[in-house]
């Protein structure tokens, strides 16, 4: 992604290997500023994916993918780094698909490098394909981040938007700020604004107003995991924009790559939600909100049931909740999702 650094355009990734060494945007500074954060071991690698210095599902499957060859090439004992990575955060299954593609492949650097760069060729089909339902015109809202900070470049529910920008198409974006961890606030409009995209962040609480007001054409989210049935887990908030959505009659898509579709388990009821520490709901800006003795629950994923779901925007084109099988034939016989 280009990114503009004190007046300097550089090109960035979210997530890349060099010289032995993962290196990551650090996310929880965006947008006051860019660090880089460098993981040298299996421990930075659970540290920055269980403290969200990398988010995103498949961010965290491809720095799971170079934290593993690193962990080989440095001799680690690699069923403790496998384990280790594989606690960091339950929801995402991208994250336990680039352990499994890993492991099958001998934790080689050849192959994380392979898993970044089919990810990332991935998600720019799933733009162009999504580019397809977006026209010269249309006001589109999204929930979270689910940009190139999200992937490694392009993003999944953004990389359509950047392409319908990108092709002369005037588009305008409503961003769900996103609480607690404010991942669209933050990271989403800085994505938006570094690509010159059009776009206001709005409170969670405002999209049904948009929605109401028919000033939403169609609604473009990511995925963290995604059941045979077409239930899916995203960041806590979307069930009810999918909701409001159906309820005012506006198209609801979800875009993901093959890897975060996990068709080992037949429903969302089936997918582990991660509850996170109440403080990232309790403290705002070292403050905390409410009373000293107020407790707060976290979850960090809801599951939307597959009939609120117009259809799923993929490397392999689009699929309506109810055409999943011919997905899951045509990743079956997808050498990389083997
Ligand atoms: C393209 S996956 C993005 C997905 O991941 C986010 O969760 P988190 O920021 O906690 O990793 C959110 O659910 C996004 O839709």
């Amino acid at each position: 992604m280009k990114v503009n650094i004190d007046g300097e355009t550089k090109t960035l990734l979210a997530v890349w290997y060099e010289n032995g060494e993962v290196k990551l945007i650090d996310q929880r500074l965006i947008p006051d500023k860019i660090e880089i954060f460098t993981a040298k071991n299996s421990d930075d690698i659970y540290y920055a994916i269980k403290n969200m210095v990398v988010r995103g599902a498949p961010a965290i499957g491809v720095t799971a993918a170079y934290g593993l060859a690193m962990a080989s090439k440095n001799k680690e004992n690699m069923d403790e780094a496998v384990k280790r990575i594989a606690s960091s955060r339950p929801t995402a299954y991208d994250l336990f698909k680039a352990i499994d593609y890993m492991k099958n492949n001998k934790f080689a650097e050849s192959a994380a490098r392979r898993y970044a760069m089919e990810i990332t060729a991935r998600s720019k089909k799933i733009g162009e394909y999504g580019n397809e339902l977006i026209k010269s015109g249309d006001k589109i809202l999204t929930h979270c981040n689910a940009g190139a900070l999200a992937v490694v470049d392009w993003g999944t529910a953004l990389a359509p938007m950047r392409i319908a920008h990108d092709s002369g198409k005037n588009i305008f974006v409503y961003v769900d700020e996103t609480r607690p961890r404010l991942q669209g606030a933050r990271l989403t409009a800085w994505e938006l604004q570094q690509e010159g995209i059009e776009h206001s962040i709005i409170a969670d609480n405002a999209a049904g107003y948009f929605m109401k007001n028919k000033d939403v054409n169609l609604v473009i989210v990511g995925a963290d995991r995604i059941a045979a049935n077409g239930d899916f887990a995203n960041k806590i908030g979307t069930y009810e924009k999918a909701v409001l959505a159906r309820v005012n009659n506006i198209p609801f898509y979800v875009a993901a790559p093959g890897s975060t579709f996990d068709f080992s388990i037949k429903s969302g009821d089936e997918i582990p939600i991660e509850e996170r520490d109440e403080n990232e709901v309790l403290i705002v800006n070292d403050k905390h909100l409410g009373p000293a003795e107020s407790h707060a629950r976290n979850p960090a994923f809801d599951v939307t049931p597959h009939e609120y779901v117009t259809a799923f925007i993929t490397e392999y084109g689009l699929f309506k909740p109810e055409e999943l099988k011919n997905l899951y034939s045509m990743i079956q016989r997808d050498l990389f999702m083997r």
